[in-house]
């Protein structure tokens, strides 16, 4: 079995990837990975993701996009129809065994038993990994029980805890002790406004300490601003990837310059004579599209032709305007 240190070549190992990241670059890869189900369906078509070291990779798409899929399939829960996958450079799910331990995941349902409380749930997990010290276990769910916030609630009965509370117990879980690779599928489902705010702010924390973080999320807005890198799935293919910045800029944005209303009209001229185009207005504010000139050289030709400049604001399209510009969908479909 290969592993990230493993010098020789062999079929376990990446392959090189041709214009991507080097391969120790990444923390998490699939080569055409596909899932076709049983009933016909096919859940995963042909995906190539590339989650960098040390990045946060927002894993997003609609309901039944095929993001829960894949994950069960990085992580050796369900068999790929083809292709491939690998972890932390181990391919998956053969190397699983020297791999998963590195790897810190949260999954639709963990099996908590649900007439222990969620710490003795955590003890019991914990007991169950063979490399960790059982001299420093109550400290470690103690740890874990803080960081997520459940310290109060940690002598109820898993049973009688709420959906959030599940999730926060799930997150305790994979936070037991430190990894390299932290895999969230919908971390914030269940979750009030606050407790989305909270494990926004772990999220970065860990990746803060060099946790390479992918997490899922069928709520793009909930935890785009967070991600480093974002990956979007529609219907099975990974629509977009790259640096959440990149991915945003590829959008136009607008201008929005607000003037006096004795200006308005002149300020139109100075816009379209700068080459902007789509120029509107709206009472003193002026609207047009961008394109490649500097906000910097609009605000200056405003200000040299001695007219007011009251304001002056780019706006950029969100990812989700992004997504729905490229599939003519709504992100919370269901398919
Ligand atoms: N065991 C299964 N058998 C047949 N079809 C399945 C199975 N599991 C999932 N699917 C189908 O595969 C597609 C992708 O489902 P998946 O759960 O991966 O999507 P998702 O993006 O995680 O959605 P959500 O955000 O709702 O969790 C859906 O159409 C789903 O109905």
């Amino acid at each position: 079995m290969a592993t990230g240190t493993a010098p020789a070549a062999s079929s376990d190992q990446l392959p090189a990837a041709g214009g991507v990241p080097g391969d120790h670059d990444l923390a998490v890869r699939t080569d055409g990975l596909t899932k076709r189900f049983r009933s016909g369906q096919v859940a995963v078509d042909g995906l190539g993701l590339h989650v960098p070291r040390g990045s946060v990779y927002g894993f997003l798409g609609p309901n039944g996009s095929g993001k829960t899929t894949t994950i069960r399939m990085l992580l050796g829960l369900v068999r790929p129809t083809s292709g491939r996958a690998w972890l932390l450079d181990g391919a998956m799910p053969e190397a699983g065994a020297t791999v998963l331990p590195r790897v810190g995941a949260l999954v639709e349902g963990p099996a908590f038993h649900p007439y222990l409380t969620g710490r003795a749930n955590l003890v019991r997990l914990d007991a169950s990994d063979a490399t960790a010290d059982p001299r420093t276990s109550r400290r470690r769910t103690e740890d874990a029980l803080e960081r997520v916030g459940l310290s109060a609630a940690a002598a109820k009965p898993y049973r009688q805890y709420s959906l959030g509370m599940k999730q926060r117990l799930g997150l305790a879980a994979a936070l037991l002790r430190p990894r390299e690779l932290l895999v969230l599928d919908e971390p914030t489902n269940g979750l009030d406004p606050q407790g989305t705010r909270e494990v926004r702010h772990l999220v970065r924390e860990l990746a803060d300490a060099g946790t390479t973080v992918l997490v899922s999320s069928h709520l793009l807005a909930e935890i785009e601003q967070v991600c480093t890198h974002i990956g979007i799935m529609s219907r099975g293919r990974l629509l977009l990837q790259g640096e959440r910045q990149a991915l945003t800029d590829r959008g136009t944005a607008h201008v929005g310059v607000t003037t006096s209303l004795a200006h308005v009209g002149a300020v139109a001229e100075v816009l379209t004579g700068l080459g902007l185009t789509e120029v509107t207005t709206d009472g003193p504010t002026l609207r047009a599209l961008l394109a490649s000139t500097p906000p910097e050289k609009i605000s200056a030709a405003i200000v040299h032709a001695g007219l007011d400049l009251v304001g002056l604001e780019v706006t950029r399209p969100s990812l989700e305007q992004v997504f729905v510009a490229l599939t003519g969908e709504g992100f919370d479909v269901a398919r």
